[in-house]
């Protein structure tokens, strides 16, 4: 993957005029992988929100390779922790993200293919989405979300309803992105495997963001 940066500066958010979060700067590299720690309430849901493009900050930019992100930014995906299934096949759930893009059926169809076999759901690609495992169902959200190609991934609290299972696959996917040089920021409560394929860590404590690592 070629060299990519998300930056953020001056950012500022907030609800009913109280400020949650202002962070002077902060940049996000090709290749990272950050552990976004804080307690609850503490605002980072609503940082990774800012930073894909879902809610306008209060104040302040986020920078894609120096070009502001958009919302549906398709440079970057944010991927909530109950992710969202259409009520169809895994493998048309797959199919839907192509459908309003350019390209030959049958190249769309292989890319539907290559997806289900990066996420390991080949063996359920026939089955509806929404009576798939809370692992399966992440695993096809992420897959969802590499058919876009995204350089930087921002995940919401990805193993919060796993059990043993379901953390093992969303490792394997992790891992799977960090050897293609995707930029990865996640959320995470609990310490394990998942974080332990961050590089750094961030930590958002009384509105103020704090790095370490790298
Ligand atoms: N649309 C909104 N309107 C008003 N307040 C909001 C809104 N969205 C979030 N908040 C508040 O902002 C604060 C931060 O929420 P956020 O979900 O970003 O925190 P979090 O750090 O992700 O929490 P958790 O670890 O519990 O998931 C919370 O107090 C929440 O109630």
């Amino acid at each position: 993957m070629k060299y990519a940066e998300l930056k953020a500066i001056g950012l500022q958010h907030g609800f009913k005029r109280e400020t949650l979060w202002q962070i002077d700067y902060l940049q996000l590299q090709a290749g990272e992988c950050v552990h976004l720690r804080g307690e609850n309430g503490s605002g980072k849901t609503t940082l990774l929100k800012v930073l894909a493009g879902l809610q306008r900050p209060s104040a302040g930019q986020v920078l894609i390779n120096q070009q502001p992100v958009r919302l549906g930014d398709g440079r970057c995906c944010y991927l909530h922790q109950q992710p969202y299934m259409f009520d169809k096949t895994v493998r048309a759930n797959l199919a839907q993200v192509l459908a309003s893009r350019p390209g030959a059926k049958h190249e769309k169809c292989e890319r539907v293919e290559q997806a289900l076999h990066w996420s390991g759901l080949s063996h359920h690609a026939s089955q509806a989405a929404r009576t798939l495992s809370g692992g399966e169902r992440q695993a096809l959200a992420m897959a969802r979300a590499w058919l876009c190609q995204p350089q930087f991934w921002l995940l919401d609290e990805p193993i919060a309803s796993l059990d043993e299972k379901g953390v093992e696959r969303c490792v394997q996917l992790v891992s799977q992105l960090r050897q293609s040089g995707a930029a990865i920021l996640m959320t995470s409560h609990q310490q394990g495997a998942l974080t332990a394929l961050c590089d750094s860590q961030w930590q958002l404590h009384q509105g103020k963001l704090t790095t370490e690592g790298g």
